[in-house]
């Protein structure tokens, strides 16, 4: 052979050598990422599984997953997979004692590894396969579609800020807001309308001063302690009468107590940490007795007090409900499998057995709302709010759909003039703050003419979505572009602390005899849907600065001082 062929086989053979030992390399470190492709292959047969089975819930999706890998057909891929993992520690080479010895505890650790990757397949299968009990199952739904969330509840919270710029605006001196004229802000009471004394009548009841000293400006004021009496009364007075609540959708009873004061009683169906169900509209969620309870409070601790003052309170079904029953009410109980009192009522939501209210076994929660005067003494009117929402599955509502719907109401009498717009929008601060979508209707004393406060009743379908923000709530704030001057700085303050709104709330409510009345997720809302009132005020600010045509004026007219 000559030598230049020599050269070349020697060449050739070397760069085949070159190659399997490329060959083998590759094919090594392969099988090094073996953790890797294991868990490529579960996620394949997870998406498979869910995929499968579109209708499956997420737990369900990872049963799928474990069973896969566990021993399922992709058993190549799956059960490969936690043989695969072994070649991550690769044995020591040399066949010396001391080698033995360090390669006998690698294999240890394997196996150590192995168990430990079975364990939790067993644990995420025992726990998506079987919920115990029926918060479980809601809560895996509530988190199932995570597009549905808005997320918020899950942001890390920036840096507090303290809007710096709004404060500025507040300032008398910073002059950035409007002084509106011509508001009627006297204040008097139903009493002094009509006529009646209540100075030098000590032996009115609670429940009877309360509803005379009702004044145009607010329901009540807090200095006189009226307050604290009615509470306690609707808390402790004996029940003497009961009867249901003619109208509305949802049981209800009216409940009357020896001094002849009158309450509106809705009972408790659900402990506190169960939420809308999310198939459930706002027209059809159940009514909460701890959310009448939450809103009253919220509705003080925001110095509005246009809620009827509310209390908690426990009863027994059998002696305080069931022998004062009447009529189509008293039909209607029952003692259930588990040996509880129930009954159910008649009304057009949710008054049948399988929607039975029920002891335990004969204990009711409830919540008791004072009762308003009566219509021959104080006559209501009742208002469709303008931004009602449709109560159809399939339709929207007007201000849905319309960018200019607030220039149309902000025209119309009597939001043209006056608190009242304002008053709309302090509404809808407050049923964005505890999730209520159910404001169909408002109501005002007549005998106060327009220049009244809105009547804030009905909150029973609030606090229903603690991780859900409903911005479409804010509609009249984000459409009008107005605020009044204190709710902002009551907000303000609230934000910056130190005591922010979820403290003062939850303060408030621990004078409640059924303390604890909200589920904890529902404080952190709060605070987080101030802080989304505020940015939607600033935007607002914001829009009026970059209108083309917009004067300095225009800019001042988001929040307005109308002297309440
Ligand atoms: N504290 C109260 N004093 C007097 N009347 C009240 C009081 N609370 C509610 N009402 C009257 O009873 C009606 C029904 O009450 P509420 O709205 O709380 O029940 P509901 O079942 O939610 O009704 P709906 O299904 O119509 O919304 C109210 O529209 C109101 O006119
Ligand atoms: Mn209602």
């Amino acid at each position: 052979m000559k030598w230049k062929e020599r050269m070349g086989l020697a060449l050739s053979g070397a760069l085949i050598g070159l190659t399997l030992l490329l060959i083998v390399d590759v094919h090594y470190r392969m099988n090094n990422d073996g953790f890797g492709r294991v868990s490529s292959g579960v996620g394949g047969a997870e998406g498979g599984a869910s995929n499968g089975a579109a209708t499956d819930n997420q737990g369900s999706g990872q049963v799928g997953s474990a069973q896969a890998a566990g021993a399922g057909g992709g058993a190549s891929a799956g059960t490969g997979g936690v043989v695969a993992a072994a070649p991550a520690i690769p044995p020591i080479g040399g066949d010396t004692a001391e080698n033995q010895y360090a390669n006998s505890k690698l294999s240890a650790a394997k196996v150590v590894i192995r168990q430990h990757r079975d364990s939790t397949i067993l644990h995420d299968k025992v726990q998506y396969a079987q919920p115990s009990n029926i918060s479980q199952i809601v809560n895996k739904n509530l988190n199932k579609p995570k597009s549905e969330d808005n997320s918020a509840a899950n942001e890390v919270e920036p840096p507090l800020d303290r809007y710096a710029d709004l404060q500025t605006m507040l300032d008398p001196k910073g002059k950035g807001y409007v002084i509106l004229d011509g508001v009627e802000r006297d204040n008097p009471t139903i009493a002094e309308l009509l006529r009646i004394e209540t100075e030098s009548r000590p032996n009115l009841t609670s429940f009877e001063r309360f509803q005379l000293l009702i004044r145009k400006q607010s329901l009540y004021s807090d200095q006189d302690g009226i307050l604290e009496n009615l509470l306690r009364s609707m808390a402790t007075e004996e029940v003497v009468h009961i009867e249901q609540k003619e109208g509305g959708t949802q049981l209800k009873l009216i409940m009357d107590f020896e001094s002849n004061g009158q309450a509106m009683f809705k009972p408790m169906r659900f402990p506190r940490e169960q939420e809308t169900l999310p198939n459930h509209f706002y027209f059809t969620d159940f009514e909460r007795h701890n959310a009448e309870i939450a809103a009253f409070h919220l509705d003080r601790v925001l110095g509005f007090k246009r809620a009827p003052p509310v209390t908690g309170r426990l009863l027994n079904i059998s002696s305080e409900i069931y022998p004062l029953a009447e009529g189509q009410l008293l039909h209607t109980f029952f003692v259930s499998p588990a040996g509880n009192i129930c009954f159910h009522g008649k009304c057009s939501y949710y008054c049948d057995t399988s929607h039975a209210i029920c002891g335990n076994p004969d204990t009711l929660e409830g919540s008791f709302a004072a009762f308003l005067p009566p219509k021959e003494a104080a006559a209501r009117k009742v208002w469709r709010h303008p931004w009602r929402r449709s109560y159809h599955k399939r339709r929207k509502a007007q201000w849905e759909v319309d960018g200019d719907y607030c220039d149309l109401i902000r025209s119309t009498p009597p939001y043209d003039r006056g608190r009242r717009l304002l008053d709309v929008v302090d509404m809808a601060i407050l049923d964005f703050l505890m999730g209520n979508m159910d404001r169909h209707h408002y109501e005002t004393f007549k005998m106060f003419g327009n220049d009244t406060f809105l009547i804030h009743l009905d909150h029973g379908r609030a606090f229903g979505r603690s991780k859900h923000d409903e911005i479409s709530i804010l509609a009249p704030l984000y459409q009008c572009c107005i605020v009044r001057k204190t709710t902002l700085e009551k907000l303000i303050n609230f934000h910056n602390g130190p005591d922010r709104l979820s403290d003062a709330l939850k303060k408030s409510l621990a004078q409640d005899p059924l303390d604890p009345i909200l589920w904890e997720p529902h404080f952190r809302s709060i605070d987080r849907r101030v802080n989304i009132i505020l940015k939607t005020v600033r935007t607002c600010i914001q829009q009026r600065k970059d209108t083309p045509n917009a004067s300095g004026e225009s800019v001042d007219e988001v929040i307005i001082d109308d002297g309440f």
